[in-house]
């Protein structure tokens, strides 16, 4: 990591803070948190994003193999989570470090008023030299609420936090061509958004024993973020002093290099296309002019179509004539006035280019 970064976001998953059989891995996290000390010690702020909450649950209380599944994750992450945030407490204060808890749902990303709010307690606590120790508030996230996982939490905090890199710890080393196991698999040091390389073929479909969403998110999610300039680091958390060599430069791992950092808007927007209230198709002339390498609002005059009840402030989905996903925006107005305004010429723009993200081309 170059000396010039300011603020990292460290992701634990459930697997680096478990043992094989499923008990808390308390040696694993004292490591880390010394390691995470030490970040700190050469000028980091730091944001922990920890899974476990359910591992240590799981650990305290057993439950019948029978219980329904949906509540039995709520009430294990409800009793996990206490041990989970206590042990992180009486960590760190050996090292005489404050730690916050902040359990968000999805829905806390939804609406952009709440989103500031999130943020000004994240910049609260840094500045007053606390760590954020921040995981899903599993207790009332069930079904559309829940996140994919906690891979998809940790990018959206980094891009609120305006992160300069996000470290997602697993128990791979990173992205290996073929099976992580099998002797001779090529690890992928490098991906570079500006010479794309199909990923995908490489992931198999099984999960860590204890995780949740797989790789396929961790790459989702590091494709995105490192698209807004966030680098993105894909390690592994059971490696004795990851962090340490991460932060020297002498870890093998797979490394997200960034594009430029788009502004705080544009991050906001870029993650929230499941939260979208309607879409616009726009015609050819309008899809060209946006990929054109003018900044340019996106004009009523272009716009053949509008559906969905959205009003000022939704965000919409931008389509082209062939039905592909273009980017989203933050409508300037709702949709009666956008309905009256389209295809006509001289209107104002129905998205700002600063509330305006398009996805690759
Ligand atoms: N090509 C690949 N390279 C590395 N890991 C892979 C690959 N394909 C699948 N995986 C699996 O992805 C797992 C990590 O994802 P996940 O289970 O979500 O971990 P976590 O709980 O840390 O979020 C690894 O344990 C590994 O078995
Ligand atoms: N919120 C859950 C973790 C969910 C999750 O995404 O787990 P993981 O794939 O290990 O990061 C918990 O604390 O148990």
């Amino acid at each position: 990591m170059s000396a010039d970064l300011k603020r990292i976001v460290i992701k634990i998953g459930s697997n680096v803070l478990t043992q094989n059989d499923g008990t808390p891995d308390r040696i694993r996290m004292a490591a880390l948190v010394e390691q995470i000390t030490y970040l700190r010690q050469k000028g980091l702020q730091v944001i922990i994003i920890s899974s476990g909450a359910v591992a240590f649950g799981r650990a305290a209380v057993p439950f019948p193999e029978k219980a329904d599944p949906v509540v039995k994750r709520q009430i294990l992450a409800a009793i996990g989570q206490i041990e989970l945030i206590h042990s992180y407490q009486s960590l760190f204060s050996k090292h005489d470090i404050n730690v916050a808890q902040l359990m968000v749902t999805q829905s806390d990303f939804r609406d952009r008023k709440h989103y500031l709010n999130m943020k000004n307690c994240f910049e609260g606590l840094l500045h007053k030299d606390i760590i954020p120790i921040v995981n899903e508030n599993d207790t009332v996230a069930v079904t559309e609420l829940m996140f994919t996982d906690n891979d998809e939490l940790a990018g959206l905090v980094a891009a609120m936090a305006d992160a300069d890199r996000l470290i997602l710890l697993s128990n791979v080393a990173g992205i290996y061509k073929g099976h992580p196991d099998e002797p001779g698999a090529e690890l992928i040091r490098t991906v570079d958004q500006k010479s794309p390389q199909d990923l995908n073929q490489y992931i198999l479909s099984h999960k860590s024993s204890f995780g949740r969403g797989g790789m396929l998110t961790k790459i989702n999610m590091a494709m995105k973020s490192a698209d807004l300039g966030i680098g993105v680091y894909i390690a592994n958390g059971k490696k004795d002093n990851v962090l340490v060599e991460l932060f020297d430069n002498t870890l093998a791992c797979t490394y997200f290099i960034p594009n430029k950092a788009k502004e705080s808007p544009k991050k906001w927007i870029a993650h929230s296309d499941s939260y979208s209230k309607g879409t616009v198709i726009i015609n050819e002339g309008a899809e060209k002019a946006l990929f054109s390498e003018k900044i340019i609002s996106l004009l009523p005059i272009g716009i053949t179509e509008v559906s969905g009840e959205f009003t000022k402030g939704d965000i919409i989905r931008i389509l082209s004539p062939k039905g592909i996903k273009l980017g989203l925006g933050k409508a300037a107005y709702g949709y009666k006035s956008a309905l009256e305004k389209k295809g006509l010429k001289n209107q104002k723009p129905i998205i700002h280019y600063d509330y305006l993200y398009l996805f690759d081309h």
